[in-house]
């Protein structure tokens, strides 16, 4: 049989079944009618009503029976993604693909050539600074093959790497959040937070992201920071808003400040238990010797507290903030210079490392983060890594750590544009995230530290009297902010005359240890010293 004869056969078995068809549905009509007694037009509704009803309870059937063959949970409530109806995949065929995720997620080898991004399981949001894809992956793949990719997927939307932002879902590893920016990062500036922002954030604020967000670190107890960039990148802004949002944030902490560039962090001198604006290793070393002096202090009353079955006592926090530490690390050459350089490298490295279990925290900033900058013993230390504008990726790693670059979507600092001061790389937590730091006025700084002063002030008001207070008070009322150890201990009632034990007494009594004030050997009290023991309360 020829081919057209075939054709014309099969078109008339096709219309005599439309006629058979018709007939029965003619018939099926004229019996329904008959026996409701209604009219024509109501008779068609209502059996074109019944179907549609019918055929909607079908479909509503076959998603609840095709849902629970995938062992899949019912649809999210509103305001979430809907979870994917599809068993292994297999209904991905015949659903409508998302053109551009699918076509910029194949090419970037993050999901399968035969996989799509469904229509329906994208939403796309402008926002201020660009436009948020969040999509559901297909059940193969997780949020770690995008990010993995990231920068292959910035480079399909014509875009770099520090226009893409990437956050992951608390709820499902295949739900993501791409946003992928219009301009460059930080073409416009965000206005700098509010207190009111301070304190409702959810830890520490470093800066913004890309899209305004406040973004920084869940708490700084036991962590420590490494902020490295090169010069007039912005370290020493971000750190002012750094200590400004601590200052809001905590609330009750000792500060301890050391000004390697002499007044970088002077704002805050007030809010000090010490400040010390000086480049000498000598200043460095006899802060980190305090300081060690205090997380010993707190591991032996730890030790008492869990020898006596007490619950773990909890410390006033203390934040150690050195700018441009590099230099206290350096040595002039000679045996001794070199020796004296070990020393000082060997107590940065104990202090960071085991002062976070006793509530002191480390932030130290350099402008040379070259290799032999910081000693690799102490910067391996640190936990959170903070890196700016720098030349080379090599200077990168030295502040970022050596295996930054095989992170999950690593931000390369060496790409950051060094027009916009206050960019940089933070990396906490496996994590990059491009932020800018915050630049206050001075009046909003001034006023926080104004505001700590006088709280401290007030406590130390209240604080019932004992010798320490009463050697504050003494200096007070004679007016003078220093004495000799030999001329304070007689109102102490210390009536040894000898210089050696009758300190040894007065320290004890105080609880601080004395100044040495001349080359022979005398010592003495200064009166900020004795308030900084106050005001920390040791
Ligand atoms: N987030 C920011 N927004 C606007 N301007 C900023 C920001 N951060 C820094 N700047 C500006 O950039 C310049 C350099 O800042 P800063 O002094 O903090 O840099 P630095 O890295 O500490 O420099 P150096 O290491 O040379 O002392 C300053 O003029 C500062 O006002």
């Amino acid at each position: 049989m020829g081919k057209k004869q075939q054709q014309e056969q099969d078109a008339y078995g096709q219309l005599a079944g439309a006629i058979g068809g018709l007939v029965i549905v003619f018939a099926i009509l004229a019996a329904i009618r008959d026996k409701l007694g209604l009219s024509w037009t109501a008779t068609v509704l209502l059996v074109v009503g019944v179907l549609v009803a019918l055929g909607y309870g079908l479909w509503k059937l076959r998603g609840a029976v095709l849902r629970a063959l995938a062992g899949q949970a019912p649809p999210a409530p509103q305001g979430q993604q809907p979870a994917v109806a599809d068993p292994a995949g297999a209904a991905q065929d015949d659903e409508p693909a998302h053109p551009e995720l699918t076509a910029a997620l194949i090419a970037a080898g993050a999901i399968d050539k035969a996989d799509v991004i469904r229509d329906e399981d994208v939403t796309i949001k402008p926002v201020s600074t660009g436009r948020q894809y969040e999509f559901l992956l297909p059940k193969t793949r997780t949020f770690k093959d995008v990010e993995s990719r990231i920068a292959t997927v910035a480079g399909w939307f014509d875009v770099s790497r520090l226009h893409v932002k990437l956050e992951r879902s608390r709820d499902n590893e295949r739900r993501v959040r791409l946003l992928v920016l219009e301009q460059p990062p930080f073409s416009q500036s965000f206005p700098v937070p509010t207190r009111q922002e301070i304190k409702a954030f959810d830890g520490v604020p470093l800066g913004h992201d890309v899209t305004g967000q406040l973004v920084g670190v869940p708490t700084f107890d036991r962590a420590s920071l490494l902020l490295g960039g090169m010069t007039q990148m912005g370290k020493t802004t971000l750190i002012n808003g750094l200590i400004t949002c601590l200052l809001i944030a905590y609330r009750d902490f000792d500060l301890y400040l050391l000004d390697g560039k002499l007044c970088g962090l002077i704002k805050f001198e007030n809010a000090c238990v010490r400040y010390e604006a000086s480049d000498s290793p000598d200043v460095f070393e006899s802060m980190v010797d305090e300081l060690n002096g205090r997380v010993e202090e707190r591991y032996r009353v730890k030790q008492e507290a869990l020898r006596g079955r007490q619950p773990e006592p909890k410390f006033k926090p203390v934040f150690f903030i050195v700018d441009e530490v590099a230099d206290f690390f350096a040595d002039d050459g000679t045996a001794k210079g070199k020796e004296k350089a070990a020393r000082i490298t060997e107590k940065a490295r104990k202090l960071v490392a085991k002062s976070l279990e006793s509530g002191i925290s480390s932030i130290m900033l350099t402008q040379r983060p070259d290799k032999d900058a910081i000693p690799v013993n102490v910067r391996n230390q640190f936990l959170i890594r903070m890196c700016m504008y720098v030349e080379s990726q090599g200077t990168a790693k030295v502040t970022l750590g050596d295996s930054y670059f095989t992170t999950a979507a690593p931000i390369d600092p060496t790409h950051l544009n060094p027009q916009i001061p206050g960019q940089a790389v933070l990396f906490a937590g496996g994590r990059s995230t491009l932020i800018r730091g915050f630049d206050f006025p001075d009046e909003f700084i001034w006023e926080v530290v104004d505001e700590v002063q006088a709280r401290q002030q007030k406590a130390l008001d209240k604080a019932p009297e004992t010798p320490l207070t009463q050697a504050i008070d003494l200096m007070r009322k004679k007016g003078v902010s220093f004495m000799y150890t030999v001329d304070l201990a007689p109102h102490f009632d210390i009536t040894d005359t000898s210089p050696g034990p009758c300190g040894q007494k007065l320290a004890q009594l105080l609880g601080v240890r004395s100044t040495k004030v001349d080359s022979k050997g005398l010592r003495g009290y200064v009166l900020d010293d004795l308030i900084a023991a106050a005001k920390s309360g040791q």
